[in-house]
């Protein structure tokens, strides 16, 4: 296959030239030009993927073995798609046999076997919305969800966080015997209250930080595999600590 020429999609050339014509401020313009020449970038379009968000999923399943057998998926902050994609392949999703119920308050083109809500995961109604989308219980609940960008880094942080935190409540609420969470969280982001629910419910908790997911963003994420099911007393035994995987 030959390599399309860096940022040849027509966004890409639109910025390109916003670049060439120093139209831009300079933190748009090395944001753009670290974009536009960024490796995982240029492999999405390759490889297919809306986004190269696919890598640190794929990054992740590599190393912990995750995505294999899992009979359906719920994506949390699904746009424009890329763990969706991945996530329909990997269940044999299709239209007439849905088994990927994915959510963000963004429009996302649709991809075959993913059935999409478009609304806020933080809205009372979404947990039923997805139960009901996803027709059984599912083995992983994903969450890539990040807040809008307020461009106050604390107020930012903790608004991703609190995502986190009801993204692993209705993962607890949700999940088969035996299934995995996988969250976005920040670099000492993870409250301890939130590791210790985890802990109590999963066998093994874990943080990590894919290649793909850029060395100088503190974005890591937070892994709990093997939930206990709803049984599960809460005098278990808590599951290994939380240390960088
Ligand atoms: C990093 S992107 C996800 C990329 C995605 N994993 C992919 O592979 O294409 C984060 C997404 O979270 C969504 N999001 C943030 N807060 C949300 C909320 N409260 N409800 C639904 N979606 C949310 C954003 O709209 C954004 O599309």
């Amino acid at each position: 296959m030959t390599k399309p020429p860096v940022g040849s999609n027509r966004s890409g050339r639109k910025l390109g030239q916003k670049v060439k014509k120093g139209k831009l401020k300079a933190s748009s313009r090395r944001w753009i030009e670290r974009h536009i020449n960024d490796p995982y970038v240029q492999r999405a379009q390759l490889e297919g993927y809306r986004a190269r968000a696919a890598f640190k999923l794929l990054e992740i399943d590599e190393k912990h073995k995750i995505l294999a057998g899992a009979r359906r998926i719920i994506d949390l902050g699904a746009a424009p798609g890329s763990w969706s994609q991945i996530a329909a392949k990997v269940t044999n999703s299709t239209d007439t046999d849905p088994r990927v119920a994915a959510i963000d308050f963004l429009e996302m083109d649709a991809i075959p076997g993913v059935s999409f809500l478009q609304m806020d995961f933080l809205d009372p109604q979404a947990p039923e919305k997805l139960k009901e989308a996803i027709g059984g219980a599912p083995d992983i609940v994903l969450s890539d969800m990040a807040a809008p960008t307020t461009g106050h880094r604390q107020t930012d942080h903790i608004r991703t966080m609190h995502l986190c935190e009801v993204a692993a409540h209705f993962a607890v609420e949700v999940l088969a015997e035996g299934g995995h969470f996988l969250a976005k969280t920040f670099q000492g982001g993870t409250e301890r209250d939130l590791l210790n629910m985890l802990k109590q419910n999963f066998r093994q908790v874990v943080h990590v930080k894919p290649a793909s997911s850029r060395a100088e963003s503190v974005e890591m994420f937070l892994l709990a595999k093997g939930f206990k099911g709803r049984h599960a007393s809460r005098s278990d035994e808590p599951a290994e600590g939380a240390a960088e995987k």
